[in-house]
């Protein structure tokens, strides 16, 4: 890969292709059947797919950038180097325009958020479409790109070519690997946690009074719903998500024309140091231009909560 592309574009490249190939990882575990699942606490897994997915993510880039902070979702105690890692690129990322403000970044400014498989819940359950690998990145405390990789995308049709698909999305740039639809105009409909609801989600929905509630797995599939129009925005009223969640569906929705913020508006900050917990919620929307109308329903108990 030529040294003169930009580092960022170099980092995106290679995110696109280790998470297609983190992708089937997580279907060669189901197709064998045996999950290895752990309890890492309440409501919260991690199967084999998860530990073998984020020690490929994590041992291939390191080996490209070692200069580069990476954070993972699972233990340090689930990544081991692997010497026979493949260290692709994908070429059209290459290809691309690097935004100035974007190409002068050097590997000490970035910082790798890896979430190995989003909607871990619902791949033990056999809910496969909401299960997404997520590689988010960050300059400074800004997420500015990010990779959405589905890996049962079309898995139906049984053609190993054609399961999966890529999203990836550049601050500057737009987004590649797919033509978002815009949501229905004069309709709201929200999309919410299926597997961590609680009272205080509820509450937040009933002040919204959504047409329709999508109740489905996983932040990267939450987004990808905001980016097919098949929801206006996206609602989490609990601390429950991480960095690793939201760093890559932040990055990718903002450069669709989205927005992702916590409940009271704010971005998270994804420096190397930051705490790990979105503890003030996650609120997404399709059109950045409607955050400001689900912000303002947010009732106020719930923002005092949420801190
Ligand atoms: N209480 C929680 N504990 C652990 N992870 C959570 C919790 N709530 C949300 N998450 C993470 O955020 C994602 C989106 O949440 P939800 O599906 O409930 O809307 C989940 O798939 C899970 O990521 P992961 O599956 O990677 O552990
Ligand atoms: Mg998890
Ligand atoms: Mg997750
Ligand atoms: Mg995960």
């Amino acid at each position: 890969m030529a040294q003169c592309t930009p580092l960022i574009l170099r980092i995106v490249a290679s995110s696109v292709s280790v998470a297609g190939q983190a992708g089937k990882i997580i279907r060669d575990v189901m197709k064998k059947g045996e999950l290895g699942i752990i309890d890492k606490g309440v409501n919260d897994l991690q199967t084999e797919a998860d530990r073998s997915a984020q020690n490929f993510i994590i041992s291939t880039l390191t080996k490209q950038f070692p200069g580069v902070t990476i954070i993972g979702e699972e233990e340090p105690s689930c990544y081991e180097a692997l010497d026979n890692v493949t260290a692709d690129s994908d070429t059209s990322v290459l290809q691309a325009t690097c935004p100035p403000d974007l190409v002068s970044v050097s590997e000490k400014d970035v910082v790798i958020w890896v979430d190995p498989l989003d909607g871990t819940s619902e791949y033990t359950k056999g809910l496969l479409d909401h299960v997404t690998v997520l590689i988010g990145i960050a300059v400074g405390q800004r997420a500015i790109a990010g990779v959405i990789h589905q890996p049962f995308h079309n898995f139906k049709l049984c053609d190993e070519n054609k399961i999966g698909r890529t999203i990836w999305g550049l601050q500057g740039y737009g987004v590649a690997g797919f033509k978002p639809i815009p949501p229905p105009p004069n309709k709201r409909i929200i999309t919410t946690t299926r597997s961590h609801f609680t009272p205080e989600i509820q509450e937040t929905l009933d002040a919204m009074c959504p047409d329709e509630l999508l109740r489905v797995g996983g932040a990267g599939h939450k987004v990808i719903l905001l980016m097919e129009g098949k929801a206006h925005a996206y609602v989490f009223a609990s601390p429950g998500c991480k960095r690793w969640d939201t760093c890559a569906p932040e990055a990718v929705l903002r450069a669709m024309g989205g927005e992702l913020t916590d409940m009271h508006g704010a971005t998270y900050d994804y420096s190397k140091d930051t705490p790990h917990a979105n503890t003030r919620g996650v609120l997404a929307t399709a059109l950045a231009s409607d955050h400001e109308f689900y912000l303002k329903m947010v009732p106020q108990k719930i923002r005092e909560l949420l801190i």
